[in-house]
């Protein structure tokens, strides 16, 4: 049975969106959204979103699969992508109120601005080794500025959870940063019980960052919306940058604000669609 989807990315991660809203099981399982992401042999992406319907008074639900097939709590540029889907597929203006969607990580709430692009809510950063998850320090702790050996090197790495993990470290030069090679071995490093999406951060300034990234259970991505907001929240820990910055990744730039007022951050950045198919 061929079924219906739309190509949408965020400053170039990019996702399969697929039009759930009848029933609460997505249409896909983990080992066709591995397949479908395949950028050989399916249609190519770095994860599948499912538009599924509310729970607990939420308007909609979202899931998603990493391009490996594994189901992460959240996603920042995929949620951008899904307020986006939501309103082509309603067909209304794009001023609409916020949606909130029911997540993994708890409700998070998009909003599109009047110049095109969303603005989210992503709710307060979680601190605590036990809420990341890592054994990095006893569970109560949070984990700022603590060595970590990865691939014969000693890194300082500050770990923040968005909801999905994510483990930051500040280098001199992040188009120095061998990724290919050193990001699987942060992934996967035994610290991390459910694995780590990682980040590293040069900072050019208090308010501008540069970041690459290496995704768990996606690899190299153009950019991250989640771990965009965490490095913000790590620069914040380690007195890097101030709360508001501009994080520049190789796919464009995420506005980014930790809330001195409510303790949340708000992440604003584009999501376009870039074409529709039946497969
Ligand atoms: N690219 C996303 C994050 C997707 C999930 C991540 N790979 C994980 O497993 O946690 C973003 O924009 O936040």
């Amino acid at each position: 049975m061929a079924i219906e989807f739309s190509k949408y990315h965020g400053l170039g991660n990019d996702f399969i969106l697929i039009d759930n809203r009848s029933s609460l099981t997505p249409v896909l399982t983990p080992e066709k959204a591995v397949q479908w992401c395949d950028r050989h042999f399916g249609i190519g992406a770095d994860g599948i979103i499912f538009a599924l319907p509310g729970q607990n008074g939420t308007d909609y639900t979202m899931r998603i699969f990493n391009s490996d097939g594994s189901e992460p709590e959240m996603c920042g540029n995929g949620i951008r992508c899904l307020a986006v889907f939501l309103t082509d597929l309603e067909g209304i203006s794009r001023t609409k109120d916020k949606y909130h969607i029911h997540t993994l990580a708890g409700v998070i709430a998009p909003q599109l601005t009047d110049d095109g692009q969303v603005k989210v809510d992503m709710g307060e950063p979680r601190l605590l080794a036990e809420e990341i998850p890592t054994t990095l320090s006893p569970s109560e702790f949070q984990v700022i500025n603590q060595p970590l050996e990865v691939a014969g090197k000693t890194w300082d790495v500050t770990c923040v959870s968005m909801g999905n993990p994510h483990c930051i470290t500040f280098v001199e030069d992040v188009a120095a940063i061998n990724l290919e090679s050193i990001g699987p071995q942060f992934e996967n490093h035994p610290v991390f019980p459910k694995k780590t999406n990682t980040e590293f951060i040069e900072i050019v300034n208090r308010n501008y960052l540069k970041m690459r990234v290496w995704e768990r259970g996606a690899g190299i991505t153009l950019a991250c919306g989640t771990g965009a907001c965490a490095s913000l929240v790590a620069g914040v820990l380690n007195d890097k940058c101030d709360r508001t910055a501009t994080i520049e990744l190789p796919g464009g730039p995420l506005e980014i604000e930790w809330s001195e007022l409510d303790n949340r951050i708000y992440m604003t950045g584009p999501a376009e669609r870039v074409f529709t198919g039946k497969y």
